[in-house]
């Protein structure tokens, strides 16, 4: 392998055309794996570690093919992306919706390679998905899909090959229709998916997991400082999954939540979010322009993203590429000292590079929302001693967990003036996903 950055990413680069998404999530990581190796372990530059790394052990395409509610024929392409498999099973969800493609699949897929051990459970990394929008759809047409889906993706995976969980536009509902299918095809229930019901084999605290988890992160960020959550302002993205139960958690530890947002606009409430307005805005499905009607002071901003908003702490919750340069300019100029992403590689590169300059505490995706696949290793678990823990025992294993992270974070990426979390999560990530591929031998 080319010892020499610059040749190693135009290497990627050739072979991965067309895909920025992807070759985004590779530098991100291996602008931290390229000096550490060279200092630490420049064997794995004869093994070409990274150029593994950075080529999915498998992909799948296939052609998803259902009747809508007028019965016309209707044609979609499923993937799944199998990326790593060195330390245990591909482990990764499923994305429905418009935007998807290869590239989104791998930067996603490879992203998950590095969370996932952070994690310390034996999980590998993958990720799929379909360019099916959801929305809009009926509960049938959605059921149609996700059986025809399944008829195809059936063969591919398994409890001990690979484990798909939802992600963007697959909750529960899906995840039941999916699971339904699977268990016709192969007359075997299984742990082959996780996000199950909890009547059916999930876990509890699964759908909370992401959300909360990124709270005990940002919570081990603030101890860490000696400060706590306590009247801290925080702006959220997304309305979805990710951001509610993040706004849930930042409530009960005490913080202000004054933004969530869709891709039509943002909503800003001065006063703060509480359990009742929560309630009351998950009734409103996309139409978060309702919420002024019932509270007053609050305000929605079409077409609007929520870092304009003064904050201590931001938490983007909705998707890639969501808070560019500007966005983050403006972060820091108002004050806010630490970012943490529920979503995945929500920050551009170039917000990143103003994180990291202005020294504030920057938690990236791979580290800071871990917490979902966390509980879905979990329920992996569960399903595997056919047993059921309760409530306060995951989430106790989740906060467990997520302090964990948070001290690889601070053994790999802690500098003299502040704590290089990006930095931290790459290399802790890396080291045992590597170790394990030079054991494995060359495949
Ligand atoms: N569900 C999970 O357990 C995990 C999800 N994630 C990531 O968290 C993010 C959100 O996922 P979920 O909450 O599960 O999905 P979801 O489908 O429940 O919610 C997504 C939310 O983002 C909003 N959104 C989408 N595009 C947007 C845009 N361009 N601008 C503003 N808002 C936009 C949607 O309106 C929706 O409110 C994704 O990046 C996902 O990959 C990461 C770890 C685990
Ligand atoms: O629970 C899982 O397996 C996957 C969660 C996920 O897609 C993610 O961490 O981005």
């Amino acid at each position: 392998m080319s010892k020499n950055y610059n040749d190693f990413i135009s290497i990627v680069e050739k072979r991965n055309p067309n895909e920025p998404e992807f070759l985004q999530a590779v530098k991100e990581v291996t602008e931290d794996l390229f000096p550490y190796i060279t200092e630490n372990h420049p064997e794995f530059f004869e093994q070409k570690i990274l150029e593994r790394l950075t080529e999915p052990e498998r992909i799948i395409s296939f052609r998803v093919t259902w009747l809508d509610d007028n019965h016309e024929v209707q044609v979609n392409r499923g993937y799944r992306v199998q990326m790593n498999s060195a330390i245990g099973p591909y482990k990764g969800g499923l994305r429905f919706a418009p935007s998807v493609n290869q590239s989104i699949l791998k930067f996603l897929a490879f992203e998950q390679v590095f969370k996932n051990s952070l994690t310390g459970l034996p999980i590998g990394g993958g990720k799929g998905g379909s360019d099916f929008d959801p929305k809009g759809k009926s509960d049938n047409e959605i059921m149609r899909f996700c059986q025809s889906f399944m008829t195809e993706l059936y063969r591919h995976i398994g409890a001990d090959t690979d484990v798909p969980a939802g992600d963007i536009g697959v909750g529960g509902r899906e995840i039941g229709y999916l699971f339904g299918q699977f268990k016709r095809l192969q007359n075997n229930f299984t742990g082959v998916l996780t996000g199950k019901g909890e009547l059916w084999g999930g876990s509890y605290i699964r759908p909370e997991a992401t959300g909360y988890g990124l709270l005990y992160f940002v919570d081990c960020i603030f101890k860490h400082q000696g400060k706590s959550l306590k009247g801290k302002v925080a702006t959220v993205s997304g309305a979805g999954n990710v951001a509610f139960y993040a706004v849930e958690k930042a409530l009960q530890l005490g913080a202000k939540v004054i933004t969530v947002s869709n891709s039509l606009g943002t909503l800003y409430d001065p006063d703060g979010f509480d359990a009742e307005k929560m309630a009351f805005g998950a009734t409103l499905g996309r139409s978060l322009d309702q919420y002024p009607s019932k509270y007053p002071n609050a305000q929605f901003f079409p077409g609007q993203k929520p870092w304009q908003f003064k904050c201590d702490i931001a938490l983007p919750c909705a998707t890639q590429n969501e808070l560019d340069e500007s966005d983050a300019k403006m972060l820091v100029a108002n004050g806010c000292t630490c970012v943490a992403e529920g979503a995945n590689m929500p920050s551009t590169a170039e917000a990143i590079k103003v994180f990291l300059d202005a020294k504030i505490s920057f938690a990236p995706g791979k580290a800071a929302n871990a917490g979902g696949v966390a509980v879905s290793g979990l329920e992996m678990s569960q399903n595997s001693i056919r047993t059921q823990w309760c409530t306060e025992e995951v989430d106790n294993r989740l906060k467990t967990i997520m302090e964990s992270i948070h001290e690889t974070c601070l053994k790999y990426g802690k500098e003299s003036e502040f704590v290089n979390y990006l930095k931290g999560a790459n290399i802790g990530g890396f080291i045992k996903v590597a170790n394990a591929m030079k054991a494995q031998g060359i495949v």
